[in-house]
């Protein structure tokens, strides 16, 4: 299981690859885990935002899951697995994590409780009993799609749970994580991407970041160059990539990113569920320029 020491470098959310009909296309999801797992990430994310959460059932997370491990497994090469398993409703974030666990994850990504716009203390309840389960937690913080943000005092007193290993934060700017690195010790890594080099600076311990399915080794080595003090040549690795990372933002993730992966191969189609839909011409276009300037 992950520990707090653990919370350092490129961890991947993946992409949940669908056939046309909709449904979960399993070679496309082997054939791209190969790929992603032949670079040093620090972990993956099933069943995050990248992978379409809100219209991926609990079997076929559970099926994600199993399906990650036996690639592992087939290539001799262990890397953490992190779950999404937060909800809107604490019992069943709290059921989800505890499944989860008993997956044979290492940790379990928890979303601050959208929708219903809970207070503060609602949400720091949601997190003590999320973090109660026995497997590590990392509080998500995304406010532009909660509808709801987390205060600096009620993320720190949520990382002071004992469950609780870290946050991923996803506000936008260094506001938050300028706060909460006074207030706590446990690492927070960026989860919005085109921050990443702000919040590293801002002391953040790593990215947990959808464009890294993409140029993934430039994402390392910029990470490498800026943990040896190589400042400079981190910036400039991290300028090089800005123009693909907002473009892979433009329109709502993770429809560029399959976009992107079904252009090179690694998965089938970019299907998405609905509501999500295929991007726009015009945003293909714009991703092709990027792509011969990024490569
Ligand atoms: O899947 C995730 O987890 C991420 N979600 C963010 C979002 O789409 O809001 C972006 C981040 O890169 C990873």
């Amino acid at each position: 299981m992950l520990k707090e020491a653990d919370l350092r470098g490129i961890f991947v959310p993946v992409a949940t690859p669908f056939s046309a009909d909709e449904s979960l296309d399993e070679a496309s999801f082997d054939r791209y885990l190969r790929h992603l797992l032949a670079h040093d990430i620090q972990g993956l994310v099933i069943n995050g935002t990248t992978g379409e959460s809100p219209t991926v059932s609990w079997d076929e997370v559970e099926r994600l899951v199993a399906l990650a491990k036996a690639v592992m497994a087939a290539m001799h090469r262990q890397v953490p697995i992190i779950v999404g398993t937060g909800t809107n409703d604490t019992r069943t974030t709290v059921r989800r994590t505890e499944l989860a666990g008993r997956l044979g994850a290492d940790a379990a990504l928890v979303v601050v409780p959208y929708y219903s716009k809970p207070p503060q203390s609602g949400i720091a309840e949601h997190f003590r009993r999320a973090s109660e389960t026995g497997l590590p937690v990392i509080a998500y913080e995304v406010p532009s799609r909660t509808g709801v943000r987390l205060q600096p005092d009620t993320a720190a007193a949520i990382l002071e749970l004992n469950g609780i290993i870290g946050m991923k934060d996803s506000s936008g700017g260094i506001e938050l994580i300028s706060a909460v690195t006074t207030l706590s010790g446990k690492p927070v890594l960026c989860g919005e991407d085109a921050d990443f080099y702000a919040m590293l600076r801002q002391g953040a311990s790593g990215g947990m970041l959808a464009s890294a399915n993409l140029r993934t080794d430039a994402f390392i080595g910029m990470y490498r160059q800026f943990r040896a003090g190589d400042t400079g040549q981190a910036r400039r690795t991290f300028d090089a990539l800005l123009p693909l990372i907002r473009l892979m933002f433009e329109e709502s993730n993770p429809a560029p990113l399959k976009w992107l992966l079904a252009g090179q191969g690694l998965i089938a189609s970019d299907t998405l569920r609905s509501p999500l839909q295929p991007i726009t011409v015009g945003l293909q276009a714009k991703l092709e320029e990027a792509l011969r300037e990024a490569y």
